[in-house]
Parts: structure tokens; sequence; C-alpha cells
């Protein structure tokens, strides 16, 4: 069975994702040994930012493997193109290949929503969030519809390298949104009203500060995920006032440019997360928490799990 683009984005359901999203992260955290993920294999092509990548894994409690295969040409649009291809775990079948540029995009923001129910609940619970992304290439769109998805924001503000991105995706969604404010730099004092930032950039260089945000805000960090790459500032990082989470410990001491170029200490796991109130309700309405995500297999699996056992469903009715 081949889903395209369009069959993923029509199929993949946000609710029944986050669940499967919440459930493999807990078992990735506490090393359960039904769910096994080795590190990702990142080839650079050429030394140049273009790049090969393969991200395995086998879950065989739900009774599935799963691979992805993607190339990353940041200089060519869409950066990200390749396969998800899902397995039976008991027999070896094949069962789904799959558009990787949805999957990946719409599971990436998944993650991030999870991570900011899970360490800004509080933001969530206030009528009057704001709610800021930087970059507006394919991460900043998707995320963008599935923060507006799973949340009614007070204000949305937008600011892209290209301002063009910008101003194509708040026009994209003026017959659904009317509070969708453009930032044409980042010294704007509209960020630091906001409650809650995500980063989806391919930058080099930190696009946040400490100065540039308020005590209390969370930030998805999406976009890096080399040594060379990175959207935050080293202020930002160790601030006394900062917590930061990943996604996997494993996975951002290596790939992800923020953590090995500040050496910031990572306090937890996403998964480390899941069903532990004591640790998301410890953490202060002042505390400034940061989920670095660089993406991992498991993310894929929960997403290609979710489409095929959907369309499976749909089938049989
Ligand atoms: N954490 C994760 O699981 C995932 C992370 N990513 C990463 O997220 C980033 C965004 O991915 P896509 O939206 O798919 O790519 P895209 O190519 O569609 O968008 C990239 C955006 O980054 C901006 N940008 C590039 N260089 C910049 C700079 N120096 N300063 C400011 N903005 C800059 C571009 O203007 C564009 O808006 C990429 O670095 C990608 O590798 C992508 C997928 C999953
Ligand atoms: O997890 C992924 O998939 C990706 N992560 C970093 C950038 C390329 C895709």
């Amino acid at each position: 069975m081949y889903s395209d683009e369009f069959t993923v984005k029509e199929n993949l359901s946000l609710s029944p994702l986050l669940e499967v999203l919440a459930d493999v992260f807990h078992r990735y955290s506490k090393h359960d040994p039904s769910l096994e993920q080795p590190l990702r294999s990142i080839l650079p092509i050429n030394d140049q930012q273009n790049a090969l990548l393969n991200l395995p894994c086998i879950d065989t409690q739900r009774g599935y493997m799963c691979v992805k295969t993607i190339t990353s040409f940041p200089g060519i649009l869409p950066a990200i193109d390749g396969v998800v291809s899902l397995f039976n775990s008991n027999n070896g079948r094949l069962l789904l290949i799959a558009d990787a540029k949805e999957i990946t995009a719409r599971r990436t923001a998944a993650v991030s929503f999870l991570a900011t129910k899970l360490l800004a609940s509080n933001k969530l619970k206030n009528e009057n969030a704001v709610l800021t992304i930087l970059g507006c290439g394919v991460q900043g769109r998707v995320h963008l519809d599935v923060f507006t998805e799973l949340f009614k924001w007070n204000k949305i503000y937008l600011w892209s390298r290209n301002m063009t991105h910008a101003i194509n995706l708040q026009s994209d969604y003026s017959s659904k949104l009317n509070n969708i404010e453009l930032l044409e730099n980042l010294n704007d004092n509209r960020i630091l009203q906001s409650d809650v930032i995500c980063t989806c950039t391919a930058s080099k260089e930190a696009l946040l500060s400490l100065h540039q945000v308020k005590k209390g805000v969370h930030i998805n960090a999406v976009g890096s995920f080399r040594a060379t790459m990175r959207e935050l500032a080293d202020d930002l990082m160790l601030s006394s006032d900062t917590t930061v989470i990943v996604d996997s410990k494993e996975s951002a001491m290596k790939e992800a440019g923020e953590i090995i170029q500040s050496k910031a200490e990572i306090v937890a796991e996403l998964g480390e997360l899941i069903e532990n109130n004591e640790f998301c309700d410890g953490i202060s309405k002042d505390k400034i928490t940061i989920f670095k995500s660089v993406g991992m297999a498991i993310e894929d699996l929960a997403a290609a799990i979710v489409l095929y056992e959907y369309l499976q469903e749909c089938r049989e009715k």
C-alpha cells in the first residue's frame, strides 16, 4: 500500500498520533526492551550541507518495524524527500510505504505540541496565550496548522528570513484566522509577549537570545540537527532560568548544535515527562522551558502505525 502526501495529510489524525507518540516516547526513555532504536545515520554528501538520512526502529510490543529514508537538501524545496516503510515485526511483511515529507512534517509538529502540553500546560489554559513561529518553510507552516488545530491562540506572530514565506502563510490563513501578525525583524518587542515560540529554521547562527524572550516562555527548537546548526544563543541555553528537555539525550548530544556548542545541561528527555505530573507541575511559572527536538525514528513509526491502522479500518468498512 502506498500513501502519497495527500493521503497522509487527509488520513493522519492528530489525536491518535499524540497518543501513540506519548507511548513510544515514554517507552523509549524507560529503555523498554520491546522498543529498539539505534542512532540514525546521517551521511553528508560531498561534505556539503546536503545529506542522506536513515532512521530505523523496531517495536515488538505493537508488532511493527519502521525505517525512514530521506534526503535533506536545504537549498532545494522541499528540503526533505523520501519514504517511510512500515513492516510487520512478527512475519517481516511490508505493510505500508508512505510519503516522508508529510509524515516528517506532521509528526515533528505533533511532538512540539506534546512538549508544549507537558512543559507549558499553564499556557494552554490561558485564553490570551500568544504563539510565535520563526521560519515559515514546511515546518513553520505545519506547526501553524497543528498548533491552531489543537489550541485557540489569542495572537500569532510569524517571522521568516524570507518575508514572502510569512506573507504567503498569513494570507493562506486569512479566511480562517484574523489574529496573525507579521514580524519584520527579530528585535520586534512583540516576541517578548510570546508564551510559546517555535523555531523552525535551518539557521547556523542563533536567532534568539535571552533578552528577546520573557520569563516563563516555552520554546520548541526544531531546526538544528547538526553540530554546526543552531537557533538559540548560549545565554538562553545556559541561563539559570532555563530548563532544557530533549527528545533523545543520545541524539541531542550528537546532533543538536545548541546543546553541543553551549554544553548546556539536559535536564530530561520528553519521554521522562510522560505520566510524571510531579516533574511537570514542579516547573516554576518563571522558568524558560526549551524543548530541543532533532527528530527520531520512533516518531515516524508512531505516524506510520496510526496511518496504517486507520487505512486498514477504512478498507474493512
Ligand atoms: N526536529 C525535527 O524532527 C526536524 C527538523 N527539521 C529541520 O527543521 C528545519 C526546517 O525544515 P523545513 O521547514 O522542512 O525546511 P524549509 O527549507 O522548508 O524551511 C527552512 C526555513 O529556514 C529558513 N532559514 C534558512 N536559513 C536561515 C537562517 N540562516 N536564518 C533564518 N532562517 C533561515 C528559511 O528561510 C526557511 O523559512 C530544517 O533545518 C530541518 O532540517 C526538519 C524535519 C524534522
Ligand atoms: O527527524 C527527521 O526526520 C529529520 N530531522 C532533522 C532534519 C531532517 C529530518
